[in-house]
């Protein structure tokens, strides 16, 4: 089953230049995507596209059988809940003035009213921060504490445990462990496999990093100057067939 599927998307931020070129991609239930490619080539903007933040220039975001183009406010709130995000600076994602556990519970508060969970349960705030916390092997005493109080990694485990509290379809993963030293990157790695496997969801991960992409994705599309240039399965990498380009940055990874 597909969760989203981009045709033709087409972004761009002066004229005469895309920023991304024609890019159709989709992405199954389940499914980790990886998004590849050097500095620049349009990564970001695709995320932005997909969570809505930027406006698309040409093409398509389908979400259950719908465009986003033509939805209703409803079907459009329902993408936003399961459409999640976690960006590559838990800092910057985290209201320096609120407690971690008012963080945590915000999201929730937001869609409770249309929230069906299966692998959460609210029976209180306290008992589902502190669930939510233990997930992503977290010690429920951090819920009280304010971010500066707690290291990148830790911030980073708390960013993802908001964006799977209200058990979305997708997340959009833009570069999670880039600002983080190489131990608690692969602990965040894992953390993402496992919660995936767990929780059935979807994660379309962009990172500039081959070998994160190659440990966490089945399937991994390679860009370039804002177009796709290759996407093939994880087990493919090596194939004989793959672009130029993307062999050029295997021989790196
Ligand atoms: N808000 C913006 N206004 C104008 N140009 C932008 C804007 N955001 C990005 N761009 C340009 O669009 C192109 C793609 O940028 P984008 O940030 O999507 O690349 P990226 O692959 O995510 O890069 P990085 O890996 O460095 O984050 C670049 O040429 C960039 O300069």
């Amino acid at each position: 089953m597909t969760v989203i599927e981009i045709n033709n998307l087409k972004k761009s931020y002066h004229p005469g230049k895309l920023a991304v070129n024609d890019v159709s991609l989709s992405i199954a239930k389940g499914e980790s995507l990886g998004l590849v490619g050097e500095s620049g080539c349009g990564k970001s903007t695709l995320a932005r596209c997909l969570l809505g933040v930027e406006k698309v220039d040409g093409g398509s975001i389908i979400y259950n059988e719908r465009s986003l183009a033509n939805a209703s406010r409803k079907a459009l709130r329902d993408y936003r809940r399961n459409v999640q995000t976690v960006f590559q600076n838990p800092t910057a994602a985290l209201n320096p003035k609120l407690k971690i556990k008012d963080s945590l519970l915000d999201p929730f508060l937001q869609f409770q009213d249309e929230l069906q969970l299966e692998h959460f349960h609210f029976s209180s705030k306290q008992a589902f921060v502190e669930q939510l916390l233990e997930t992503v092997e977290l010690p429920k005493e951090l819920g009280d504490r304010y971010p500066h109080e707690l290291s990148g990694g830790q911030k980073q485990r708390v960013t993802i445990a908001r964006a799977i509290s209200i058990e979305p379809k997708l997340i959009v993963l833009d570069e999670p462990t880039a600002s983080l030293d190489v131990l608690s990157q692969g602990a965040i790695l894992e953390l993402l496999a496992s919660l995936q496997e767990t929780l059935g969801m979807s994660y379309l991960f962009i990172s500039h990093d081959l070998a994160a992409v190659h440990q966490l994705c089945q399937r991994i599309a390679v860009m370039k100057d804002g177009e796709i240039l290759d996407v093939f399965q994880r087990d493919n990498i090596y194939d004989n067939s793959r672009h130029d380009y993307t062999k050029e940055l295997i021989s790196i990874f």
